[in-house]
């Protein structure tokens, strides 16, 4: 559906040339829910505005539904961005119109009707959960009401790509998640692909299948997004990994149980789907007479399963932890043991 070959995009500043976006190649499947992250200057606007066609790659090119983005332009790059519509951090909604305006308005330009728009705004509205509100102005509705109406007005006219830029960054973590539930609801009713960029780990594991993360405009890694979270690689990875699963607020038990309990292994336990349901810690008790303390556990939802972290700290003879690390492996269960904090 999408297509990224080896972007490269060079910006002329007056202090010479910045490369916001090296080299990057990705392919995003129809119908998917992918997800760049990184943190800011990491280059994810600047993707964004190229998947649009607002920007030209400096060298590389960009497909879009077999079209290439960036080599047209005028009326055919016009046409082209019909498909790709777009949703903003921080709304962009006309304040002046109401909400059944605001989200006729790309209709009207698209010359349709009066009587079609009244139509399709009635449905726009009952699909993003604003029934009743049609008459009311951006400046009398709440963050999340705002962000409904920019995402009806971005479904106006059919896309086939929605791009959120930082869509739920202005938003509490309650209304993040009501506006994530209804980008996830979208995408399956109409089966519509959706790039999302953001800073937050957060909205990657609610709603996203792959993932890219960007650093100083490179991808250092991409994934299904389980994967990712169960085995980040690069060492930015696994800091916006530990962003949701709480590990660094365990550091300091970390440090001090490496202090207080020099016998036995400090383990991180990672599992995934099924395993988050086994009772495995209470089998290891039992069946091989180890001491098992529970430092720190989470279990979290992605859209393609639950997963979990469970740090724990081992308590026996050498040959009962090696045992149990053992055990642990043949439960297909990742583990590794913790030397430091
Ligand atoms: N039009 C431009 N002219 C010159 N430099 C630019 C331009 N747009 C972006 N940059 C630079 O390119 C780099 C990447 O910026 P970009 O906005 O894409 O990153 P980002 O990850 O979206 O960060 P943020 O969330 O802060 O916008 C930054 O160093 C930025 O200063």
């Amino acid at each position: 559906m999408i297509e990224l070959r080896n972007i490269t995009k060079v910006y002329k500043t007056k202090n010479g040339e910045l490369t916001a976006v090296d080299n990057v190649s990705l392919s995003i499947e129809k119908g998917e829910i992918y997800g760049i992250i990184g943190y800011s200057g990491a280059g994810k606007s600047t993707m964004i505005r190229l998947l649009n066609g607002l920007e030209k790659p400096t060298t590389g090119s960009v497909l879009v539904n077999r079209e290439e983005i960036s080599a047209i332009s005028g009326g055919k790059l016009r046409a082209a961005r019909h498909k790709i519509s777009m949703i903003f951090q921080h709304f962009n909604l006309l304040w002046s119109r109401t909400v059944e305006e605001n989200i006729a308005f790309p209709l009207e330009i698209a010359g349709m009707s009066k009587q079609e728009r009244t139509k399709r705004v009635a449905e726009l509205i009952d699909l993003v959960g604003l029934t009743g509100r049609g008459k009311a102005y951006p400046s009398q509705l709440s963050g999340g009401q705002k962000q409904r109406v920019g995402i009806a007005r971005a479904l106006a006219n059919n896309p086939e790509v929605l791009l959120c830029d930082e869509a739920t960054s202005a938003l509490d973590p309650e209304t993040t998640d009501s506006i994530l539930e209804l980008l996830l609801d979208i995408n399956k009713r109409l089966g519509l692909t959706i790039v999302l960029i953001t800073h937050e780990m957060h909205v990657i594991r609610k709603i996203c299948h792959r993932v890219a993360v960007m650093e100083a405009g490179k991808v250092v890694e991409t994934g299904k997004v389980l994967d990712v979270f169960q085995n980040p690689q690069a060492p930015i990875t696994k800091r916006f990994v530990s962003q949701v699963s709480g590990t660094n607020e365990t550091k300091e038990s970390i440090e001090q149980i490496l202090e207080n309990y020099p016998s036995g292994k400090l383990v991180k336990v990672t599992f995934v789907g099924q395993a988050t349901e086994q009772p495995i810690i209470s089998h290891l008790i039992k069946e091989y007479g180890v001491d098992v303390n529970i430092v720190h556990g989470t279990i979290s939802y992605t859209t393609s399963g639950p997963y979990g972290t469970l740090i724990v700290h081992i308590d026996g003879t050498e040959e009962q932890v090696q045992t149990v690390l053992h055990v642990l492996a043949k439960h297909e269960l990742q583990t590794e043991v913790i030397e430091h904090a």
